[in-house]
């Protein structure tokens, strides 16, 4: 059988970054995916978005649901302050094995954590397992209707506290309604809509950046 995506993806890696170099493997892949083959990262455009919130909230702990290839696991993992910490779910072992050696490539194995199995099942799981108190910052990138439940389970979990910073991917394209309603008319969070494109398209997405207010 021939190779999938995201095997071609991590050939692409391979040939056009620097190993240890995170910056190379973020142009290589968006370069690649630009130019070669669509895939979901959250790309270059919304990354930039992703990098701002990034600085601003500087976590000590950050846990993303839905690693896929790695890109965005790469982009967060390279802001993290020494000693921060990123947990990335990933339930399809396919995906998690290939982002667990691009994300080797650029060198930043040591600040993650690939867990692969359902977020239903893990989150009730982070804080005996990693000693997590809290998330200062979780990003939302999986299934879009695992949105509403898991952030119910994280709240249920005491997995956030006042100040954690949720961030949402593809709340238009594909599109997570249920969860925009939820943050939005809730008086636990203060959220904001980041207007930007479908990666590597034309086509609207946004991220919705909600602050947990405790
Ligand atoms: O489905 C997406 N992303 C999800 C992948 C995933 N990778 N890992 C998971 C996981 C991880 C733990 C889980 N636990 C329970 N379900 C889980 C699912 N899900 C996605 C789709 C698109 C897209 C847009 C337009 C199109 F025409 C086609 C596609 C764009 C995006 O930016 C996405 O993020
Ligand atoms: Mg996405």
């Amino acid at each position: 059988t021939g190779s999938s995506r995201p095997q071609r993806m991590l050939k692409a890696v391979q040939k056009n970054a620097t190993k240890g170099d995170p910056e190379s493997v973020i142009s290589a892949i968006d370069y690649y995916c630009r130019h070669k083959e669509w895939a979901m990262n959250v790309g270059d455009e919304k990354g930039l978005i992703l990098d701002s919130v990034l600085t601003e909230v500087n976590p000590s702990t950050a846990l993303e649901l839905g690693t896929y290839c790695g890109y965005s696991t790469v982009r967060i993992a390279r802001l993290l302050s020494p000693g921060s910490k990123l947990i990335t779910v990933e339930f399809n072992p396919a995906f998690a094995a290939v982002a667990r050696q691009i994300i080797a490539y650029a060198g930043l194995q040591d600040k993650v954590t690939l867990v692969e199995g359902p977020s239903g099942d893990l989150i009730p799981k982070m804080k005996a397992r990693f000693g997590i108190k809290s998330f200062d910052f979780v990003f939302l990138d999986h299934w879009k209707d695992r949105y509403v439940p898991d952030t119910k389970l994280l709240e249920d979990c005491g997995l956030v506290s006042e100040g954690s910073v949720l961030l949402a991917d593809n709340v238009i394209c594909p599109g997570a309604p249920e969860y925009l309603k939820y943050v939005r008319n809730s008086p636990r969070y203060e959220s904001r809509y980041y207007k930007s494109n479908l990666e590597y398209t034309k086509v609207e997405d946004g991220l919705e950046k909600s602050v947990f207010l405790g």
